[in-house]
């Protein structure tokens, strides 16, 4: 099976390929960078996925992490990739699209191969956010945590790859790695390094749980 795995800039991509130093295998493995966003991510995707076949498709990169579920430099595996932000706010409260009548709002990555990998690389397995504006506030960190019981950490791409995957009838994962808690913005307390070498340590682990998957379950 052929694995396309987006992250959004080339440090991330660096990290994931520094798992594979003699190769990814076979040539099993593609690494693209998609960029920034969800819309970014999914367009990049698409075109990917129209060039090539792929049996799955995997977003991948840092991410902020929800306490006490993912610590700064914790691996995350997602049980659901969420769009948290693609909605209506009402003075009712916020509302998704299923709420609104149209689209979707999460995607579900395949239950055993995402349970093997979160199992293999010692992460946390629990929903992840995708949001197109990075939380900055202990207010909306609470907000997304009472909204997503669980949600392990918050990213900017799951969505969008995993929309662009499910459009060509190909499973996506996420996996991310702690650099940052979700909360009070302080970007000096971003440990982008550690998360960047927890990636790479994920990553290492993960040929033996895809090479046994068998692409449906
Ligand atoms: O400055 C660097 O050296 C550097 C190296 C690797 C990655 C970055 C990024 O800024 C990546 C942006 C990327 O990170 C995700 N991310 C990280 N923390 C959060 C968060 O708390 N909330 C949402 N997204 C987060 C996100 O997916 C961005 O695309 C810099």
């Amino acid at each position: 099976m052929r694995v396309l795995v987006v992250t959004a800039v080339p440090a991330e991509r660096d990290a994931v390929t520094r798992a594979f130093p003699s190769g990814p295998g076979a040539g099993a493995l593609d690494v693209l960078v998609g960029g920034v966003g969800p819309a970014a991510a999914a367009a990049a995707t698409a075109a990917a996925l129209a060039r090539t076949p792929y049996g799955l498709v995997v977003s991948a990169g840092i991410g902020g992490g929800f306490l006490p579920f993912a610590p700064v430099g914790s691996p995350v595996v997602a049980s659901r990739i969420v769009a948290a932000d693609l909605g209506a706010d009402t003075p009712e409260g916020y509302l998704d699209v299923e709420a609104l009548g149209f689209g979707r709002s999460a995607h579900l990555p395949p239950e055993r191969l995402a349970r093997a990998a979160a199992e293999a690389t010692g992460a946390a397995y629990g929903p992840v956010l995708t949001v197109s504006t990075v939380t900055g506030t202990a207010a909306r960190a609470a907000e997304l945590a009472a909204r997503h019981p669980g949600a392990a950490a918050e990213a900017m791409e799951g969505f969008g790859v995993a929309e662009a995957a499910a459009q060509q009838g190909v499973p996506a994962l996420e996996v991310r790695a702690v650099s940052n808690a979700v909360g009070p913005r302080d970007r000096s307390a971003w440990r982008i390094g550690d998360a960047l070498g927890a990636l790479t340590d994920a990553f290492g682990k993960l040929p033996p749980v895809l090479e046994s998957w068998n692409g449906h379950d």
